[in-house]
């Protein structure tokens, strides 16, 4: 085994209670939640589809998904997706947005009734426009639905470096339930009853990290990054607003937190992606960005809906090979101006 050695138990919280936590999905998000949940006291079943996955992660490793960290056996991993449910008390869904709806049909037919579903992806259907708990609320609908959200590298949860996320919940009595049992000593949960603002924070701010990467790539300077940043939160809060997520949700971890962190950091896949495409590098083989997707259908709910979103309109129109990066900047630079209007 290579690499440095994480642990897989850990303090937990005390007096909680060990639940039996399934986790859908074995990328690098879901392998790092699953270690969440062992520190955190829990037993956790994984199911991935691929049995190569499956035999690593139970060999305390994720080569493919979370290079060179290896961890201590603990995680059940299994490809099948009835086992990793059978008794659980609570499920993460862990796939990326656009493979949730089949996730969620594989899972419905084995899901225990009235069991929390917490969405752990970031992102909005592109096809229907639908947010994840829509989708939950449509195929799961005896499953009160959760999202977990936040500045959080998979890697960094995966070493166990100290990170801070809000769980979000309609039932706020829900979500503060599920903070507690969720935090461990290097994973510190918030609860918010604002399950749409968590939402649309996390998905939104994948745009906004590959426009940075762009712009970084492009080698426009650190002044057009501050400024791109401080006017795409003002489209994310105009979009969250229009959901009826609360301003105040996306001033927190899920929205500004996520933002600053995936607007600033190469280690962020959407950053690494839009800074390949800064660069004029090929796209093909990159690590999942989950804002290509939402770009493409924030900007059509943008002009369906009369937001004025110019940012996320430009990424979407870069990505659909529409216009230049160059063009985009001369289009965002000389439209009309205007008194600073910060919603
Ligand atoms: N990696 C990170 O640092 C973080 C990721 N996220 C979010 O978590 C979600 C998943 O991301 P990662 O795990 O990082 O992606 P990943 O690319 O590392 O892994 C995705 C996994 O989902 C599997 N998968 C895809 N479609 C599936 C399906 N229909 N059924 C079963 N498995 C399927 C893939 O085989 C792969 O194992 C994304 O929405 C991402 O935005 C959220 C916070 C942090
Ligand atoms: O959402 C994330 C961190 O909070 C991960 O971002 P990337 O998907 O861009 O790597």
């Amino acid at each position: 085994m290579t690499g440095e050695a994480v642990s897989g138990q850990g303090v937990g919280n005390p007096g909680k209670g060990r639940w039996q936590v399934a986790v859908l999905g074995g990328g690098a998000w879901g392998t790092a939640l699953a270690l969440a949940m062992l520190r955190a006291g829990h037993q956790v079943r994984l199911f991935a589809r691929d049995p190569e996955t499956v035999a690593a992660i139970g060999q305390g490793q994720n080569p493919r998904y979370l290079p060179g960290i290896a961890f201590a056996p603990g995680i059940e991993a299994t490809t099948d997706i009835a086992t990793a449910l059978s008794g659980a008390d609570c499920v993460l869904a862990v796939t990326p947005a656009q493979s949730l709806r089949a996730t969620l049909a594989a899972a419905r037919d084995h899901m225990p009734g009235g069991i929390p579903l917490v969405l752990c992806a970031k992102g909005i259907e592109r096809d229907t426009g639908a947010l994840l708990s829509a989708i939950v609320e449509e195929i799961l609908p005896r499953n009160p639905v959760a999202a977990l959200s936040g500045p959080s590298f998979a890697t960094d949860v995966a070493r166990g470096l100290p990170t801070a996320v809000v769980v979000a919940a309609r039932d706020e009595a829900l979500a503060a339930d599920l903070a507690v049992r969720f935090s461990a000593e290097n994973l510190r949960c918030y609860s918010s009853d604002d399950l749409i603002g968590v939402e649309i924070g996390g998905a939104l701010k994948n745009v906004f990290a590959i426009a940075a990467g762009a712009i970084t790539g492009a080698g426009l300077g650190a002044s057009a990054q501050a400024a791109m940043v401080t006017r795409g939160f003002v489209e994310l809060r105009r979009i969250g607003a229009a959901f009826g997520a609360r301003p105040e949700t996306l001033m927190g971890l899920s929205g500004l937190g996520d933002l600053l962190l995936t607007c600033s950091s190469a280690q962020s896949r959407n950053f690494a992606y839009g800074l390949a495409l800064g660069q004029g590098k090929t796209l093909a083989g990159l690590a999942l960005a989950e804002g290509v997707p939402t770009a493409a259908i924030a900007a059509r709910i943008a002009a369906e809906r009369g937001i004025e979103a110019p940012i996320i309109t430009a990424v979407a129109a870069i990505l659909d090979g529409a216009i230049t990066i160059r063009q985009a900047v001369t289009a965002l630079m000389t439209r009309p101006l205007k008194t600073e209007t910060n919603d």
